[in-house]
């Protein structure tokens, strides 16, 4: 077993635009594993509390912005992550709002996805391989993930005058790097989509095909293109809430969930760290997904090659 494998890396979180790293946790050491699938995004850092909980932490589009939506190597992230020991990821996500109510610099825990990506970008890590594997993915959150957020997050917006945390809501994943037309942001609101960014997909589906929970907080930072009396998105619109949404993403992680509000922030990030942990090993949040991918293989080891199990065998148990 690797020193990695054997270390207690069960949490994973993933910054997305704005949030290229984590503050208040002690810094442990900096990997950059070359998988079956290449190297992650950026090299991921690992960080942990005075009581020894870790977490790993992984910059999406890398620490300086460098991997486009499209070009992110997502399945190289999930699998570096699963392979750390990594159950349960955290994504945060800039996104669009396709509705009135969701306001720029408003939080959202979606729980469901429309996938508008084009094909162009790898989904699913039995790809180039001749074993064939169907995971399910009705809810592609982990609904007691996402439950178990949101205390958690209001107790941090309480702290943010105005900041709405909006629940059950369902983000359209387009494939960019263009934001998207003002017919296509109308149409996206006719089919249901609430927010809508460019990175969420093929991310939950990996998570779900290496058995990883994940939970999505989404961050406002515009209205889109829908609205007919109002200037389309811009990047620099984005870049005006992307800060103090990144700085609010940051407190999620470092509030003291249940406890007062003036602890010292190595003291907070122990708080809510150590709760997320506990939850973790103690598989509140994972047991709805562990073994799950056993009974999705059609293809019967027999007719499974050595290489692909070997491949697969970086993720899953079941090659082995
Ligand atoms: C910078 S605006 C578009 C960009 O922002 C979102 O990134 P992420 O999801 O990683 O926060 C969106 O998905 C696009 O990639
Ligand atoms: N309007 C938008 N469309 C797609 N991704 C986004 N990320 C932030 N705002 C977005």
């Amino acid at each position: 077993m690797s020193e990695e494998t054997a270390s207690s890396v069960v949490i994973g979180i993933i910054g997305g635009s704005g949030l290229y790293h984590m503050d208040q946790l002690t810094f442990v050491r900096e990997v950059n594993p070359m998988t079956p699938w290449g190297h992650p995004s950026s090299p991921i850092t690992i960080s942990q509390l005075p009581t020894g909980e870790q977490i790993a932490f992984i910059a999406r589009h890398g620490k300086h912005h460098t991997h486009s939506p499209s070009a992110v190597p997502y399945a190289a992230n999930i699998a570096a992550l699963k392979h750390l020991g990594v159950k349960a990821i955290l994504a945060f996500s800039a996104v669009g709002s396709l509705r009135e109510e969701i306001r720029p610099g408003d939080f959202v825990i979606p729980d469901q996805i429309i996938d508008r990506t084009k094909g162009i970008r790898q989904a699913s890590f039995f790809e180039g391989t001749n074993i064939v594997a169907h995971a399910t993915f009705g809810d592609p959150f982990s609904k007691t993930f996402s439950a178990f957020l949101v205390p958690l997050v209001q107790n941090v917006l309480k702290e943010s005058e105005g900041v709405q945390l909006h629940t059950g809501k369902c983000v359209v994943v387009m494939e960019g790097s263009l934001f998207s037309t003002r017919a296509e942001s109308k149409m996206y609101r006719i089919l249901g989509g609430d927010i809508i960014n460019m990175s969420t997909l093929p991310e939950a589906k990996l998570a779900r095909e290496a058995e990883i929970s994940y939970a999505l907080i989404a961050t406002a930072t515009d209205y889109d293109a829908w609205r007919e009396s109002e200037e389309v998105v811009t990047v620099s619109e984005v870049l005006k809430t992307l800060h103090t949404n990144a700085e609010t993403s940051r407190q999620v992680l470092c509030y003291p969930s249940g406890l007062g509000v003036n602890m010292p922030n190595s003291k907070v990030a122990q708080a809510v760290i150590a709760e997320l942990h506990a939850a973790i090993t103690s598989n509140q949040l994972t047991s709805e997904i562990e073994g799950s991918m056993e009974y999705s293989i059609v293809t019967q080891p027999a007719h499974q090659t050595a290489s692909d199990r070997e491949k697969l065998r970086y993720i899953l148990p079941y090659f082995s």
